[in-house]
């Protein structure tokens, strides 16, 4: 059991809907990748088919090179996370792990242990219902831990935790990384997941828009230069053979591997108005806009 997540070809239709369209990937294990795009984009469809929990129009999904229906025992392979509600709310968290505990086969302690690497052993004993999101999401994760899983597949983690809460999320799936898993995490900011992930699966309107370590789309992000003009078209012409990329608003284009000093020289001499030249330092967000931005909005 590697424990490798391969995505091949994985398409759903829902109705006139492509929720995902001919999608592949790879995830190895002992790193933590970060399955990204803006709302609607398809992340939670791609996360519920490698689950078994939506059945794919094309394509495939695998962990360790078996479909998850075909897993021997899908506990101790996959822990994933997908939403922090649907606890009964009446239960403790404690008693909603033992419970599945029990039902997995594992010791009623196992609830404790995992209760205790989440940060949660204070509100063990207290009813879910009066758990704040945060609090729920490290639940989650806690379920997600339950099994002591060669893979961990989570929608949004950081939703709803704190800084403090961010930080030592980061701090974990590093860890569970170091150890030899395999991590897949959703989020739809790229800042949220910059610090954490070595790779990222970067996807629009169900269709992959980039994919690579993150060290390679910081290089690139690093080394643009924002420029802002109402004659963009212009300023394009007069930069042959350099990199331009539309920038996050109208207006504003990302100009790559070229130093702003250049830029505005070029600008000048051919007579197009600049309103703002800014290296952007390390932007991520900006260039992961440019990536999605055209494709992005609710479908
Ligand atoms: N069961 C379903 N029936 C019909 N359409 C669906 C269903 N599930 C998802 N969709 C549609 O598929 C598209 C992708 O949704 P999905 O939830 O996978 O996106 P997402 O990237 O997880 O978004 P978000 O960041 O908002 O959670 C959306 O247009 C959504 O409305």
């Amino acid at each position: 059991m590697t424990g490798r997540i391969v995505v091949s070809g994985l398409t759903k239709q829902f109705g006139a809907i492509r929720a995902v369209d001919d999608l592949s990937f790879t995830v190895e294990p002992g790193t933590v990748t970060g399955f990204l795009g803006p709302n609607g984009a398809g992340k939670t469809t791609t996360l519920r088919m490698l689950l078994g929990l939506v059945a794919p129009t094309a394509g495939s999904a695998t962990i360790g090179g078996l479909r998850y229906a075909d897993l021997p025992r899908p506990l101790a392979v996959v822990g994933a996370a997908l939403e922090a509600s649907g606890f009964h709310k009446r239960r403790t968290g404690r008693a909603h792990l033992r419970i599945l505990c029990a039902a997995a086969g594992l010791p009623a302690r196992r609830a404790d242990e995992v209760l205790e690497l989440v940060g949660m052993t204070p509100a063990a004993g207290r009813r879910v219902g009066g758990y704040s999101m945060g609090m729920r999401q490290r639940l989650g994760l806690a379920q997600a831990l339950l099994g002591d899983p060669q893979v961990l597949i989570l929608d949004e983690p950081a939703n709803g935790l704190d800084p403090a809460g961010i930080h030592w999320l980061r701090e974990l799936l590093r860890s569970l990384a170091a150890a030899g898993k395999t991590v897949l995490v959703s989020s739809h900011l790229l800042s949220e997941v910059e610090q954490t992930v070595d790779d990222v699966v970067i996807i629009a309107a169900g269709r992959s828009v980039r994919q690579g370590r993150v060290s390679d789309l910081k290089a690139q992000a690093q080394s643009a230069v924002r420029v802002r003009t109402p004659s963009p078209d212009r300023l394009v012409q007069a930069l042959p053979g350099v990199t331009v990329r539309p920038g996050p608003e109208p207006g504003v284009v990302l100009v790559e591997r070229m130093p702003a000093a250049d830029i505005g020289r070029i600008a000048l001499a051919v007579g197009v108005e600049l309103h703002e030249l800014t290296p952007v330092q390390s932007d991520l967000q900006d260039l992961f806009l440019a990536l999605t931005g055209s494709q992005a909005g609710v479908r």
